[in-house]
């Protein structure tokens, strides 16, 4: 790494680099600016000096998605008034659900509706504790009406059976660890006819290791006050949303050197989170799509996936229905950001009246037969 300049990457490893501003320390928020290099660069760079330049990058990655919102090459704040019109011009390109509502109703007609939802962030708000990221009761009474009419899925970067136990809604599927852990309903339901109890693990010869660094985490994370490491049997979750951003440098650097140990394992990045998981191919979009086969949906026009999610982890599975040309992808976010789903909505509470519309439409649909 050079005197100025230090990689970037994403949670999908996507990367820029942050040339550093004068008189602003590099590791200083605010202090890049973001400039993407093409990916072949940034691999020979990477090759040159990879473990520094890899605890650097994460460093670097966990201050981008600090402030509220990354704006490519502007160190600066926007006034008001083109805050405004980046939000006006974002909104346009992805419109609210709620408002576009009659839409989305009428491109299910004659199709059947597949629900995906992801938990932190969209059934539930993002909170401090993660243990006590609870879903509320007006929520869980929208999931389970919607859960009535269409098969429905929670697909969570979680533990399948920690969201298990905060949605507490049988007849659903579970996909926990972004998707590595799927099960379905043990009980004949109108979805789930044949009673298969669909039951898929990608990732079970990860067990072993997975809790091996999960305790060598815990270990390390133990002398830094606000670290939490969270097992999530596939993954694990080192979050640090409570630890004083001085020390974030520390969390990326145990991460790392011990993630350098295990080349089987990988880092992303969610909300004030660093996760680890397999490198194997499966992430949500992969998952989407088993349970769409599963539901016997494989290569079908007749259904509407939709996706709602807040998280990048998310994005995977935004792709996967925008290309296949099929459904919509619904992002839960305040501010713009970059995604391919279609359309947003603000927070879970939009989302809640989002899932009751549904359930009202569906009922006043099926009275008017
Ligand atoms: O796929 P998701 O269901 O969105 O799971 C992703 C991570 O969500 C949880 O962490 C996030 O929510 C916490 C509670 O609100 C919050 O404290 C944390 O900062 C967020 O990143 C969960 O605890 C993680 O294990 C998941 O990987």
């Amino acid at each position: 790494m050079t005197n100025h300049n230090a990689l970037i990457s994403d949670a999908k490893g996507s990367i820029g680099v942050a040339v550093r501003v004068p008189n602003q320390s590099l590791f200083s928020p605010g202090g890049s600016r973001y400039i993407s290099i093409p990916r072949k660069k940034l691999v020979q760079k990477l090759e040159t000096d990879p473990s520094q330049t890899r605890t650097h990058s994460w460093i670097e990655a966990m201050r981008a998605s600090s402030p509220t919102r990354i704006r490519p090459g502007n160190i600066s704040s926007l006034p008001e008034s083109d805050e405004e019109d980046e939000y006006s011009s974002w909104i346009a390109q992805h419109p609210s659900a709620l408002t576009m509502f009659e839409e989305i109703a009428e491109a299910s007609k004659g199709k059947q509706i597949v629900m995906f939802l992801d938990y932190d962030g969209t059934l539930s708000p993002i909170v401090e504790n993660p243990d006590r990221a609870y879903m509320s009761d007006e929520m869980r009474e929208a999931v389970k009406g919607v859960a009535r009419y269409f098969p429905t899925a929670i697909v969570t970067g979680r533990c399948r059976d920690k969201v298990r136990r905060f949605v507490k809604l049988p007849g659903l599927y579970y996909a926990g660890s972004h998707g590595m852990d799927i099960k379905g309903p043990s009980k004949k339901t109108k979805h789930n006819k044949n009673n298969k109890g669909v039951l898929f693990q990608a990732a079970n010869e990860f067990l072993p290791m997975i809790d091996q660094v999960s305790k060598c985490l815990v270990e390390k994370m133990r002398d830094i006050e606000g670290a939490n490491v969270e097992n999530n049997k596939f993954c694990v979750s080192v979050h640090y949303r409570c630890v004083d951003q001085k020390d974030w440098g520390l969390v990326a650097e145990h991460v790392t050197s011990i993630l350098s140990e295990y080349p089987k394992l990988r880092l992303t990045q969610g909300r004030k989170v660093l996760e680890i998981r397999p490198t194997i191919k499966w992430d949500k979009g992969k998952a989407l799509e088993f349970l769409l086969e599963s539901l016997g949906f494989a290569n079908s026009n007749d259904v509407l996936p939709i996706y709602i999610g807040d998280d990048r982890t998310d994005e995977d599975a935004f792709k996967v229905l925008k290309k296949k040309g099929q459904g919509f992808g619904i992002l839960v976010s305040k501010v713009p950001k970059e995604t391919s789903a279609t359309y947003s909505l603000q927070e879970p509470s939009e989302v809640g009246e989002f899932l009751q519309r549904l359930v009202e439409w569906k009922q006043m649909s099926l009275r008017g037969r």
